[in-house]
C-alpha cells in the first residue's frame, strides 16, 4: 500500500465525538453493514469471531432509556429528576448505537485475555470505520454495561459482555483534543 497522507493524519489526529457534538446524519444502513465489515477486520487469534454486533438504532435506544428509567427509579425511588433524564436518553444521544459484544470465553486453545482484546480492538475499528465514511464515534460503557438486567434486555448470554456502546453520528465540530501520553515516558528499548 502507497504511503497515504490522508490515513496518517487521521490517525494523528483521531478523536472521539463529545456527545453535545454528536447530530444528526447517522449511517443508512448498507453504510452501517459496511462499517461493521471493517470494524471486524481486526486482529483474531484461531479466527474465533469472539465478538459480535447489537444495532441500536433512536427508536429503540429510546426504548431501551425508558426501560433504564424505570431500573432507576426501582433502585432509588428518590432518583433525581435529572440523573432519570439522563438515563432516558442513554440510548438516543447519537443517530445509533452499535453495542460491541465480547463472546469470549474458555478455549482448548486461545487465551480468553487475547479473545478479550480482540474486542477492544473492533471497538476502536469501528471508530475508524465511521470516520472513514465521515461520521464520528464515542464509545462509552457506562452502569447500562454492568448491569445484568439491562444485558438480560439486550440479549446477552450469561457468559457475554458489553466491550462497548459505540454512538455514531455526524460531528457538528471537531473537539479540542485531550490530553496525549508522553511518549518518551512509555517507550522504551530493551538491550539484552
Ligand atoms: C472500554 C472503554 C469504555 C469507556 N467507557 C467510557 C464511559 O463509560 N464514559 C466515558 O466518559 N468515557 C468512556 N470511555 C472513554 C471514551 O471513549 C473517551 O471519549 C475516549 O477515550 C476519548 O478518547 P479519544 O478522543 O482518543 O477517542 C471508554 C473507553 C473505553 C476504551
Amino acid at each position: 500500500m502507497p504511503a497515504s497522507a490522508d490515513l496518517i493524519a487521521h490517525l494523528k489526529t483521531r478523536r472521539s465525538v463529545p456527545f453535545p457534538l454528536m447530530a444528526e446524519p447517522g449511517p443508512d444502513a448498507a453504510t452501517l453493514t459496511d462499517m461493521l465489515a471493517i470494524a471486524a477486520r481486526v486482529p483474531d487469534h484461531g479466527k474465533l469471531a469472539p465478538w459480535r454486533f447489537i444495532i441500536i438504532d433512536r427508536a429503540a435506544g429510546a426504548r431501551l432509556g425508558a426501560f433504564l428509567v424505570e431500573l432507576a427509579k426501582a433502585d432509588d425511588p428518590a432518583a433525581d429528576a435529572k440523573k432519570l433524564e439522563a438515563d432516558a436518553a442513554r440510548f438516543s444521544r447519537a443517530p445509533v448505537c452499535v453495542a460491541v459484544v465480547s463472546r469470549a470465553g474458555p478455549h482448548v486453545k486461545i487465551p480468553e485475555w487475547e479473545q478479550l482484546m480482540s474486542a477492544g480492538a473492533v471497538g476502536l475499528n469501528l471508530l475508524h470505520a465511521a470516520a472513514a465514511f465521515g461520521f464520528g464515534g464515542n464509545w462509552v460503557t457506562e452502569w447500562p454495561a454492568y448491569d445484568r438486567r439491562v444485558l438480560d434486555r439486550l440479549g446477552l448470554a450469561a457468559a457475554e459482555k458489553i466491550a462497548g456502546f459505540v454512538h455514531i453520528g455526524t460531528p457538528t465540530a471537531k473537539a479540542e483534543d485531550r490530553v496525549r501520553p508522553d511518549m518518551a515516558s512509555i517507550i522504551s528499548h530493551f538491550e539484552g
